[in-house]
């Protein structure tokens, strides 16, 4: 088995430049991953509330043992909760790099990865259904709804039409027999895999990913200090759109008209980075 020692934090000098640390001050990562980004953080002097929902991310985080590091295992749609739990009302800046990491992407047992054989899994943390369970359970109907509003997926009613015709013959139990069923469905395609969309959509639906990045944009426009800054990272059209939706409809005053992009260098190194964009916004001083 493959062992994942790494996750490269994704425009880290632009997190931190915009992020303007000061010594002493109470930031949230609400997604610690690997703790790349809050590293940087420490370094420059900041304390850092690290909220992962995955409790591998939580205990290999922990295991760090990083002075001024104090960790979470929830779901960032409880954001409000926690800073309660941790005694603190306001904090100086929140940072959300969305998405699963490579630790997630890596790990076959995960179920994430339409290129690695392992179960149909895909749960970040310990709610939700299964991709087991939407798979083979969901009707037609929902499946292609799914595939289309959460993949973008142009033959949703294709795929889904395969799904539920192979699983009356039996389950479809792993990653790799669903990316073939797919496969079968649409054929090959000139853009990526041909399973990428139906795998990300499954995945979005199992961690209710917007749902709770809409509550977690609400609750962190609450728990910022005057002239405290969001800043987020999303890798798809769907996450982006929500967070450009929310911060034009906010009290926040926005920092990046257009957002921030990895350099192609940044691209040749980390390729997983290529779709990132990270928008960013401030909390006005009343
Ligand atoms: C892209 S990684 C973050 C990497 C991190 N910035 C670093 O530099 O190492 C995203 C992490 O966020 C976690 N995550 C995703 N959605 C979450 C949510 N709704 N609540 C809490 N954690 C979440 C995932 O489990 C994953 O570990």
């Amino acid at each position: 088995m493959d062992v994942i020692t790494e996750h490269i934090p994704v425009l880290y000098e632009e997190v931190l430049n915009l992020l303007r640390v000061r010594p002493g001050q109470v930031y949230v990562d609400a997604t610690l991953g690997g703790a790349g980004h809050t590293k940087g953080i420490l370094e420059r002097g900041g304390l850092v509330i690290g909220l992962d929902q995955d409790p591998e991310a939580v205990a290999r985080a922990r295991a760090l043992g990083l002075p001024g590091l104090r960790v979470f295992q929830r779901n960032f749609r409880h954001l409000k909760e926690v800073l309660q739990e941790a005694g603190v009302s306001q904090v100086a800046g929140i940072l959300a790099d969305l998405g699963v990491s490579s630790f997630h992407l890596e790990d076959p047992k995960r179920g994430f990865s339409y290129q690695r054989e392992g179960p149909l899994d895909m749960r970040m943390g310990e709610e939700g259904p299964t991709a087991y369970e939407v798979v083979n359970t969901l009707p037609l109907e929902d499946l292609r709804r799914i595939l289309r509003d959460l993949g973008e997926e142009k033959e949703a009613h294709r795929i889904a039409k395969a799904i539920v015709e192979r699983r009356r013959k039996a389950p479809i139990r792993t990653t790799l027999e669903l990316a073939e069923v797919v496969r079968r469905a649409v054929g090959f395609r000139k853009a990526g895999h041909p399973a990428r969309k139906t795998f990300q959509a499954i995945r979005m639906y199992v961690n209710d990913e917007l749902g709770a990045l809409e509550e977690f944009l609400r609750q962190a426009e609450e728990v910022l200090a005057p002239g405290g800054r969001l800043l987020i990272i999303t890798f798809h059209s769907l996450e982006d759109r929500v967070v450009k939706r929310f911060l034009k409809e906010s009290s926040l005053k926005v920092l990046t008209k257009k957002p921030i992009t990895p350099s192609p260098e940044e691209v040749a190194k980390n390729p997983r980075s290529r779709s990132a964009k990270l928008r960013a916004a401030e909390k006005e001083v009343a």
